[in-house]
């Protein structure tokens, strides 16, 4: 049984430290939020871990993860291996992997996908690293993802940054597949031909070529509130959706349904956009079309 560092115990990382302890690894975890944190520093964290020890970091994306991997670097010793397991930009992993292994520490990227089912489920994980760190770490990724053969939920995706590459272009698909299911949920309410439009979904749960985890998924959604009235058509990103179409661009590759889904998020914000008062004005311009005024 390995033992294994954690720090940021928030959705995810609160719910790896259950399904690892449950396989029987000792986990010990670091949050900012003491109430749930078994260490008080990353220094203490370190102490608690004999070495070579392994750090799996789980925090925001971004500086939050660039800072704790710096710090990390700090702390830990030569031949310690620390891995950034959460959503950030394939590009930060250079220049994370290179900060660490001046320090003889070395670095894996990991792609995890499952959200907050996956303490049940399982996370499936790709990996960007060097083949040895990835087989020092595989006690932790067979306990972390689902049952069974590891080729269907585990892939070592290339050198680092591969795993997060994979993972933000599993994210632009995620987009893309959402947004399909909510198109086809909106035209099947919008005639009035089918009565019962939760019905005609979950009965596409078995045998249909759609059936998904994300039509389960909407088939949960709709038992809950079947015209999802509760819910504003409001839809946040995190960058993942973003920097597929920026990979896209770079490499010319043509995405037309993944920019229309991230598109659709960003108008699902602005409902009085200056560009679709631009339109009505120019229609009602050159052909008298009516427009709506705002009331007074
Ligand atoms: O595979 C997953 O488990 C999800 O993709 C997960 O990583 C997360 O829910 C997304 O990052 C949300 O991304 P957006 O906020 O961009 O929709």
């Amino acid at each position: 049984m390995a033992s294994l560092g954690l720090i940021g115990l928030g959705k995810m990382g609160f719910n790896m430290r259950e399904r690892l302890r449950a396989a029987g690894h000792e986990v010990v975890g670091y949050d900012r939020n003491a109430e749930i944190a078994d260490v008080g520093s990353l220094a203490d964290l370190v102490a608690a871990l004999p070495g070579p020890r392994i750090v799996w970091v789980m925090v925001p994306a971004g500086e939050a993860t660039r800072q704790t991997v710096a710090d990390l670097g700090e702390v830990l010793a030569e031949g310690d291996l620390v891995i950034d397991g959460g959503n950030s930009r394939y590009t930060d992993d250079k220049i994370n992997g290179d900060l660490l292994a001046t320090k003889g520490i070395g670095y894996l990227d990991v792609g995890v996908s499952g959200g907050v089912w996956g303490k049940e489920n399982g996370y499936a994980l790709m990996v960007g690293g060097a083949a040895a760190d990835v087989e020092r770490a595989m006690p932790i990724f067979d306990a972390l993802r689902p049952e069974g053969e590891r080729e269907e939920s585990f892939s070592h995706a290339g050198d680092v940054g591969a795993g997060h590459y994979a993972k933000m272009i599993h994210n632009g698909i995620e987009y893309g597949l959402m947004q399909a299911f909510a198109e086809g949920f909106e035209l099947l309410e919008a005639a009035n031909v089918v009565t019962d439009v939760p019905a005609v979904i979950k009965g596409w749960q078995r045998g249909t070529v759609v059936r998904s985890w994300l039509l389960d998924l909407l088939v949960l959604a709709l038992e809950e509130d079947p015209e999802l009235d509760d819910l504003e058509g409001w839809v946040e990103d995190s960058g993942e959706g973003r920097w597929t179409l920026e990979e896209a661009i770079d490499n010319a590759v043509p995405a037309p349904v993944l920019s229309a889904a991230l598109f659709a998020r960003f108008a699902s914000r602005r409902p009085n956009s200056s560009s679709m008062r631009a339109v009505a004005a120019l229609r009602n311009q050159f052909g008298g079309h009516a427009v709506k005024k705002v009331a007074e």
